[in-house]
């Protein structure tokens, strides 16, 4: 390898750690200006040596081309929504329901429900090669050049595997505050969330618009059955998801039973405005693949999950104005 073929080599690897860093374990390890300043080399080197490009390099999250349209893509594995609970008793049905199909020894995983815009990412050997929208559950759109441009999204797994994973795209708050701020100076029309922010950024047909969104991601699922991997349920999943390099969601709880999920929703309630991006809510999931095999699944959604719904804003403020007045 000549010095600059090295140099070209050592760039990819350090931007990919520092990339990593930053936006997977939101822990960056570099300042912003260091990884820019290798960045801006990368660029240069490539531009002068473009047979030394490598395909998951940094440089080329953005694509050139403005896309004329999105093609339909069918998922493998349909991509299923939640069944929704809204209060106390509807989790206490949700729990008895599962002991009465399945016995009494059997633990959930809690997690924060994002409130963006549902996934899926293929990688073939490790490279991240097709990605999609949620669609109708079974036919998404090819957004693959969008998804590219978040950094939270790895171009190359830690593993040469082929898997399916899913996630839920999201706009930070903050990213979404000044997003508008900007629409509002150039009398644009206002996103009225970052839900549809972080939708509007991903079906952009320029991927320079959603790169410029600062859009994130968490990992939550294979596609396909976990089984298949050797690990016997969703909180071991998510563990091995991390060792591929995807962002998961680290506010997760085990919960041996349904108290400990009804003091897990407590506190998010609680904690909600103090996230970095917006939830609706809390999904509960039956942590054992074999259990949730026997449980099985509704025509759109699983009896093994079911979404805790938190009291919509306006309900809070009529509430509160009735109180007021
Ligand atoms: N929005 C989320 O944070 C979330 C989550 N943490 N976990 C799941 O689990 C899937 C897998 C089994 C059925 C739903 N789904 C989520 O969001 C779904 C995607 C489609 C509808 C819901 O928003």
């Amino acid at each position: 390898m000549n010095e600059i073929e090295q140099r070209i080599a050592e760039l990819n690897k350090l931007l990919h750690e520092y990339g990593y860093a930053y936006y997977v374990l939101d822990k960056p390890v570099v300042e912003d200006s260091v990884y820019d300043q290798l960045l801006h080399e990368l660029i240069a080197l490539e531009e002068a040596n473009p047979e030394f490009i490598y395909p998951d390099s940094p440089t080329q999250r953005v694509g050139g081309m403005v896309l004329e349209g999105f093609k339909k893509v069918t998922h493998e594995t349909a991509m299923l929504s939640l069944s929704n609970a809204f209060n106390e008793e509807d989790l206490r049905d949700f729990d008895r329901k599962i002991e009465q199909a399945i016995g009494k020894n059997y633990s959930y995983v809690c997690e924060l429900k994002i409130d963006g815009l549902a996934i899926s990412l293929r990688y073939e050997n490790g490279v991240f090669v097709q990605g999609a929208t949620r669609g109708d559950g079974t036919v998404g759109e090819d957004i693959t050049a969008n998804l590219k441009t978040i950094r939270a999204i790895p171009l190359r797994l830690n593993e040469p595997v082929t898997l399916e994973v899913r996630g839920e795209a999201y706009m930070p708050k903050k990213s979404f505050e000044k997003l508008n701020e900007r629409r509002a100076e150039n009398g644009e029309e206002l996103f009225a969330n970052p839900r549809n922010a972080a939708a509007g950024s991903l079906r952009q047909l320029d991927p320079k618009i959603a790169a410029s969104r600062n859009l994130s991601t968490f990992i939550y699922a294979v596609g396909g059955d976990g089984e298949s991997y050797g690990i016997d349920g969703h909180w071991e999943m998510l563990k091995y998801l991390e060792e591929l390099g995807f962002p998961s969601n680290k506010e997760r709880e085990y919960c041996e039973t349904i108290e400990d999920v009804l003091a897990f929703i407590e506190k998010w309630t609680e904690a909600r405005p103090n996230l970095s991006y917006e939830i609706d809510g809390i999904v509960i999931k039956v942590n054992r693949y074999a259990h949730q095999d026997e449980l099985g699944f509704t025509a759109k959604s699983p009896r093994w999950a079911i979404a805790y719904k938190f009291p919509a804003e306006e309900v809070i403020t009529k509430l509160l104005d009735i109180e007021l007045t």
